[in-house]
Parts: C-alpha cells; sequence; structure tokens
C-alpha cells in the first residue's frame, strides 16, 4: 500500500483524495495538510489522516512513502523541493510552477539528486479521447497534421483570476497536450485580445486568442474563454493533408424536446476528463509502488512553463515571442 500525503485541500485536493479513498486501489491518504487548516481536518479527520497546517512537516512525515501537490501554482515549488530533498516521490498537480525559472530550479534538483521524483498532473494525456486523436495521427491515415483549432471554455472564475493565470493556470492544459499529441516542439508564441466580454473584472483580459507554432510549421489556434457563462467546454479539432480529426467529447443523452434537438454541454470541470483523473492517478499509485516514474515529467513541467512565460509576455505586445527549449537533459531522454 502506497502511503500518500496530501498537501492543499481546496477542490482538487479533496477530489483526488475521494478517488484515492473510494475508487482506486493500492493507495492510501495518511496525511493530509493545508494553510487553511479547519480545511485540512474537515477531510483528513473523518479517514483517519494526520493533519498538519504546513507542508514540510507532512513530507518529513516518516509514515508518508509520497506526496500529492494540489495547493496553488505559486506554492507548489516549495513543496516539490521539499521532497526533492528527501527523496520522496510528489505528483504536483499542474502548473509545475508559475515560471520557467522555477521549473528549471526544480529540474536540476531532481537531476542532481539522480532520482526521477516528480510527476506532473496533465491528465489530459490519460484522457481516452486525446490518446484515441493520438492514435489516428500516428497512424499516417491523415497525412501531416497542419493547423489545430481549440477551445478551452469555462463558464466563470472568481476575482483573484488574472491575466497571466489564463495561460499558466488554464491554457497549460493545452500548452501540453497540443504537443505532445503531434509529436513537435513550439518555437514561438502570440496572444491577440478580441473584443472584451462585460462579465470580465479589471485584472482580466478574457477571451485571449492564444497562437502557438511548432518547428514543422503547424499552427495551434487556442481560444481561452473564462467567464463564457455557457458551460465547461473544451474542444479541439485536427486539420490535416487528408482529413479532419475533431476530438471526441464524452457521450451524452442529446434530446428532442420544444420543437429543438439539445447536446447538453456540462458545467463543472471535474467531470469532463473524470475518467483522466482517475486513470493518471491509479497509474502514478501503480508506478510510484513499482519505485518508477512514467507520467509527465518535471522537464514536460518545464516546457510548458518556458511556453506559458512566452505567451505571457506577448499578452502584453501581442507580438510573436520566440520559444527555445535548448537540448533535453540526458536524464529526461524516454
Ligand atoms: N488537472 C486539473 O484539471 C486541475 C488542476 N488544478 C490545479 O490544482 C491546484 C489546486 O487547485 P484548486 O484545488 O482548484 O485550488 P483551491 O484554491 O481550491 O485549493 C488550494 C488549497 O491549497 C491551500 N493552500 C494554499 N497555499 C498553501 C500552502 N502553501 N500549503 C498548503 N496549502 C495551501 C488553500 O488553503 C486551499 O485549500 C492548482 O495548481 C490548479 O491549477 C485545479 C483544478 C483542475
Ligand atoms: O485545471 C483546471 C483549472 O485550474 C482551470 O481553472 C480550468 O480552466 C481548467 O480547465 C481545469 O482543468
Amino acid at each position: 500500500m502506497l502511503r500518500i500525503g496530501v498537501v492543499g485541500c481546496g477542490a482538487i485536493g479533496r477530489e483526488h483524495i475521494d478517488r484515492i479513498t473510494n475508487k482506486l486501489s493500492g493507495g492510501k491518504v495518511v496525511a493530509v495538510s493545508d494553510v487553511f487548516v479547519e480545511g485540512a481536518h474537515k477531510v483528513g479527520d473523518p479517514i483517519g489522516a494526520t493533519v498538519y497546517n504546513n507542508s514540510a512537516d507532512l513530507v518529513n512525515d516518516p509514515d508518508v512513502d509520497a506526496i500529492i501537490c494540489t495547493t496553488p501554482g505559486f506554492a507548489h515549488k516549495e513543496t516539490v523541493m521539499q521532497a526533492i530533498e528527501i527523496g520522496k516521490p510528489v505528483f504536483c498537480e499542474k502548473p509545475l510552477t508559475t515560471t520557467a525559472e522555477d521549473s528549471m530550479d526544480i529540474v536540476e534538483a531532481e537531476i542532481a539528486g539522480g532520482k526521477h521524483l516528480i510527476q506532473v498532473g496533465f491528465m489530459r494525456r490519460y484522457d481516452k479521447g486525446y490518446r484515441q486523436v493520438k492514435e489516428m495521427l500516428e497512424s499516417g491515415e491523415f497525412g501531416a497534421p497542419l493547423y489545430l483549432k481549440c477551445t478551452h471554455w469555462n463558464p466563470e472564475v472568481g476575482t483573484n483570476y488574472d491575466t497571466p493565470m489564463a495561460v499558466y493556470d488554464t491554457a497549460i492544459h493545452e500548452i501540453d497536450v497540443l504537443h505532445w499529441l503531434v509529436g513537435d516542439e513550439y518555437e514561438s508564441a502570440q496572444i491577440m485580445m478580441p473584443r472584451q466580454t462585460k462579465h470580465t473584472h479589471p485584472d482580466l483580459k478574457d477571451p485571449q486568442l492564444m497562437f502557438l507554432k511548432c518547428r514543422s510549421g503547424l499552427i495551434a489556434m487556442v481560444e481561452v474563454f473564462v467567464n463564457c457563462r455557457f458551460g465547461y467546454d473544451i474542444n479541439c479539432q485536427i486539420v490535416c493533408e487528408e482529413g479532419v480529426i475533431d476530438l471526441p467529447s464524452p457521450a451524452v443523452p442529446t434530446y428532442r424536446k420544444s420543437g429543438g434537438l439539445t447536446t447538453p454541454i456540462g458545467h463543472d470541470w471535474k467531470k469532463r476528463f473524470i475518467e483522466a483523473y482517475d486513470t493518471e492517478i491509479q497509474e502514478w499509485i501503480n508506478s510510484t509502488r513499482k519505485g518508477e516514474m512514467n507520467g509527465p515529467s518535471a522537464w514536460d513541467g518545464f516546457v510548458a512553463n518556458l511556453t506559458a512565460d512566452a505567451l505571457v509576455a506577448s499578452q502584453q505586445t501581442g507580438e510573436v515571442v520566440p520559444i527555445d527549449i535548448g537540448v533535453v537533459p540526458e536524464f529526461y531522454k524516454k
């Protein structure tokens, strides 16, 4: 049994605790922590977990074999570095950090420790739909992918969500999954701001149109609209030389009523990728128990943050910003 400590008992922390406790196998949450300690007690007490009010004490608890970090992005580095220091595996929710510089510090610390310890929560790589699309592209039947049109539509966000977060908290999913999907690397990024919705606030530009150009010339266009009101709607269309692939959304009943044919759209990000989260965490438990680390790595987290930094820079100017990921360290070559 993998004894897991969860740092950060907010929305997704609670989700992961629930799936490990009630759905998955091979793992047990034995400790939880949150700076808001009452929140940690609320989820930790019913499952008999030790409750901490800080990350260091949880990481250093000898009864904790591995850590899940589900604090906000700005706090990830602290916990991940503590885990590397003591040599414990850590599953860190996306983004690895909020800047490429901080992610590089983690990459360097992991390499110095000489052991693969970090997995980043890019769960879309575990989604059946994205996996099917990847297989279709790799079959060669569609020819080369030329451009991608993607939407990351979210019903609403709070006032603590600002313009850069549209990139490093939200578009970070597309940043990671799209280059993985097409087997390419980004070379530049650009953002254009269309007319803004009245539902946004002064610190948030919404919507934003993001353009990512790959080395092959392929361009991915990502629409991020986080106050779209109508639902949580993730779409991806890949236009190839020999055909067009649309990412399948999970099947929902459609219905005819009052003179209309309706396809309902969900509102909740927790449900859209629920199977992907289950698979992701189950595979992490399985591989961690075997002393392996097979999922998205700290290097993948760094590449995503480097790309995010370029997009954030373009938010100010609208200009095309180059991206140079450099050479993949030997340590991360598969
Ligand atoms: N893979 C995915 O689809 C999703 C990933 N996330 C990621 O998970 C992380 C958490 O997001 P949410 O659960 O939505 O946030 P949240 O705000 O609901 O929860 C964060 C929790 O961390 C606590 N916290 C803050 N600083 C802390 C610290 N230094 N040490 C311990 N606890 C601390 C807060 O009190 C709060 O309980 C973020 O990085 C977010 O981007 C969130 C939702 C979906
Ligand atoms: O990661 C997530 C949230 O943090 C983010 O705020 C949402 O927009 C994402 O779609 C969800 O998956």
